[in-house]
């Protein structure tokens, strides 16, 4: 214990995160951020978590959720206040023990390809005649959609399953072994990195993932001042974006097993327009559709953009997404 600390606002809150790259350069922009909004100090402590030390493949380790249980077991424990998250990362289905305490305001939801020579996905296509142009990525969602991006432009593609961070990720572009791989944007920009990025994928060709470009802070449940303190980072159309596309999520994930996409933008007169892609990795079928709701903020926000995607789910499922078989995005 320090001594003559009687006042707690002037212990450090302990952020919980990774030690990759990202990890630390999102959680370092978080402790600053609360630190200049509470006046809070903020000290990050590094928690390795499985899917950092094994070399198996996400999909055989039970997918992204690993990265997000160590830090919640450390919350839970009490060796850290809060811990920042991917929000796309975080598993829908939430623990009552802890609250999402803040949402801040979202990146660049895209996702990019960085690729040999700087290349855009047609100009490879145009410039590799002689072989499949190969693409790293280990989503499944991201290879439905690039995969059926060729079948309609009638080109040769192959995606190859790849892991490990950004550095790792565009390795393979550099060492010749990949023509390019498809990361997010947002990851790219938080590294400082955004000078690497070859092509922004449009949504139309690439929907992103569900969460994709947002920030989860997460706090226990039992620490309702902090929650609120944490407050101020919030951005409640994020929020609710973000709410409306794990809804839809969730509501798939129990109808069906197939790659999922979804993006939730607020439009004009307080309206959130909600799209949703499911399909099959090989890009055979893809099934897109779209809906609109009324952005609701404030006492009914959550509820209003849960309805929004699960109305949206509902129609996929209806439309044949519950047939669709494959892996999770
Ligand atoms: N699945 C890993 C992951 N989780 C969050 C990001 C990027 C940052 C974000 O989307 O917020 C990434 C890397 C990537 O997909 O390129």
């Amino acid at each position: 214990m320090r001594q003559g600390q009687l006042d707690a606002e002037t212990i450090p809150l302990r952020l919980g995160t990774r030690r990759s790259a990202l990890a630390l350069a999102q959680s370092g922009m978080v402790a600053r951020d609360i630190t200049e909004r509470t006046g809070r100090p903020v000290e990050l402590v590094e928690i390795t978590t499985y899917g950092d030390t094994s070399r198996e493949h996400l999909a055989q380790i039970g997918g992204t959720g690993v990265f997000v249980s160590a830090l919640r077991d450390a919350l839970l424990a009490g060796r850290i206040d809060l811990a920042v998250h991917s929000l796309k990362d975080l598993p829908t289905a939430a623990p009552e023990s802890l609250l999402l305490a803040a949402v801040p305001p979202r990146e660049d939801v895209r996702d990019v390809l960085v690729s040999r020579e700087n290349l855009e996905l047609a100009e490879l296509v145009e410039k590799i005649q002689d072989r499949p142009v190969r693409i790293g990525t280990g989503s499944p969602r991201r290879m439905a959609q690039l995969n059926a991006w060729a079948r309609e432009h009638g080109a040769a593609i192959e995606t190859v399953p790849i892991r490990g961070n950004v550095d790792t990720r565009i390795g393979f572009v550099h060492s010749g072994e990949l023509d390019a791989v498809v990361l997010a944007a947002a990851g790219l920009h938080r590294l400082g990195r955004g000078a690497e990025i070859s092509q922004y994928l449009a949504a139309q060709l690439m929907l992103p993932a569900p969460g994709q470009g947002a920030l989860a802070i997460e706090c226990r449940a039992d620490a309702p001042e902090l929650a609120a303190a944490l407050g101020v980072l919030d951005h409640p159309e994020t929020r609710a974006a973000v709410t409306a596309e794990r809804a839809l999520l969730a509501a798939l994930e129990a109808g069906c097993s197939a790659p999922v996409a979804a993006l939730a933008q607020a439009g004009g007169e307080n309206e959130l327009r909600l799209e949703g892609v499911v399909g099959t990795a090989d890009g055979a079928t893809l099934l897109t559709m779209s809906t609109t709701g009324p952005l609701a903020l404030g006492e009914s926000a959550e509820q209003s953009a849960r309805a929004i995607g699960l109305a949206l789910a509902a129609r996929l499922l209806d439309g044949g997404a519950a047939g669709l078989m494959g892996e999770r995005a």
